[in-house]
C-alpha cells in the first residue's frame, strides 16, 4: 500500500488525483494539503469528495504528523519547487504535475534528489499521446529542423509557455543542430508576435475558454509540412500516469524529468 498526499484537493487535476488514489487498492490517501480548510476533513468540506481525510495548509506539519511515501503536487507554478523541497526534508517522494519549473529549477531540485538519495518525478505531462507527441517530435528534428510549438489551452492557466511545450522545445534542442529560425532580418512589429524563443524555436501560446490542454508541433521543409498533434480531452487522460509515476518513484533514488524516461 503507497501512502499518499495530494496538494491541491480542489482543482482541475487534484480532485481527479483525490479521485484515482482513493479508489485504487494499491494506494492510500492520508492527507490533502490546501490554502484553505486547515484543521478539517475532506468530508467537512462540501466541494470535496465525502473521505475522512485530514486537511493541511502548512505541508510541513502534515509531513510531521501523517506518515506518507508519496506527494502528488497539482498546485501552482510558484509553489511547486517549494512542496518538493519540504517533501525531500521528511522522506517523502514527490510526484509533481504542477508546472513553471525553469530548466534552472530542475537543475537544482535534481541535485538536492541525487544529495539525498530520495525518488521523485516532475511530469510536464502525464498523458500517454503526449508523452508519444514529445518523443515523436523528438525524432522528427533530426530530420527536419525548423519546427515551432502552438499550444492551447483553457484560460485558467497561470503559466506560458505550458510544461508540456517547454519539455517538447528541450527535448528538440537536445537533438537537433543549433539554429535560429525565420528571416536572419525578421522584425516583430508587435511585440510577441513571433512568440517565446527557446534555442531558436519559437512556441506560442493560445488562450480561450473551451480549451483543455492541446498542442501541435509543426515542422516544415522544402515543399512540405509535417504535423504531430496532442489533445487531451478530459483530465482523466492524466490518471494512468499520475498512477504509473506515483508506483514508480518508489523505486527511484533520482530525480527523474518526464515520463518519456519510465515509458520506454
Ligand atoms: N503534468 C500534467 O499532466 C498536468 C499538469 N497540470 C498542471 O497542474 C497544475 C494545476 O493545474 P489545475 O488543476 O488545472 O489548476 P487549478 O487552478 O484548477 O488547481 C490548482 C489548485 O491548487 C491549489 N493551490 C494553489 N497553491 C497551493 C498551495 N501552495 N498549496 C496547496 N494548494 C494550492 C489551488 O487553490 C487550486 O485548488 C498546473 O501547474 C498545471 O499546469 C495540469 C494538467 C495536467
Ligand atoms: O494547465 C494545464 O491544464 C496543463 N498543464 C500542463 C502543461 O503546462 O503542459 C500539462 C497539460 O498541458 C495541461
Amino acid at each position: 500500500m503507497i501512502r499518499i498526499t495530494i496538494a491541491g484537493p480542489r482543482g482541475n487535476m487534484g480532485s481527479e488525483a483525490v479521485k484515482m488514489v482513493s479508489e485504487d487498492a494499491t494506494f492510500q490517501l492520508v492527507a490533502v494539503v490546501d490554502i484553505i480548510n486547515n484543521g478539517l476533513k475532506m468530508k467537512d468540506v462540501k466541494e470535496m469528495a465525502p473521505l475522512d481525510v485530514p486537511i493541511y495548509e502548512d505541508m510541513d506539519q502534515c509531513f510531521r504528523e501523517v506518515e506518507c511515501d508519496v506527494l502528488i503536487d497539482l498546485t501552482a507554478p510558484e509553489s511547486g519547487k517549494k512542496h518538493m523541497i519540504t517533501a525531500f526534508d521528511h522522506g517523502v517522494r514527490p510526484v509533481v504535475g504542477t508546472t513553471g519549473f525553469s530548466d534552472q529549477d530542475v537543475e537544482e531540485l535534481t541535485h538536492l534528489a541525487a544529495d539525498k538519495k530520495i525518488g521523485a518525478i516532475i511530469a510536464p505531462n502525464f498523458a500517454i499521446g503526449a508523452i508519444l507527441m514529445m518523443k515523436f517530435s523528438q525524432m522528427a528534428a533530426r530530420y527536419m529542423t525548423d519546427v515551432e510549438i502552438i499550444e492551447q489551452h483553457h484560460d485558467r492557466k497561470l503559466d506560458a509557455p505550458s510544461g508540456t511545450a517547454v519539455k517538447t522545445a528541450r527535448m528538440i534542442a537536445d537533438v537537433r543542430e543549433k539554429k535560429k529560425q525565420g528571416h536572419p532580418d525578421e522584425t516583430e512589429q508587435m511585440k510577441g508576435a513571433r512568440g517565446a524563443d527557446y534555442d531558436g524555436l519559437r512556441i506560442h501560446s493560445v488562450r480561450l475558454p473551451g480549451l483543455v490542454a492541446h498542442q501541435e508541433v509543426i515542422f516544415g521543409g522544402e515543399g512540405q509540412t509535417l504535423k504531430i498533434r496532442h489533445d487531451s480531452l478530459n483530465r482523466a487522460s492524466f490518471m494512468p500516469g499520475v498512477k504509473l509515476a506515483c508506483e514508480t518513484v518508489m523505486k527511484l533514488d533520482v530525480l527523474v524529468y518526464g515520463l518519456e524516461h519510465i515509458i520506454e
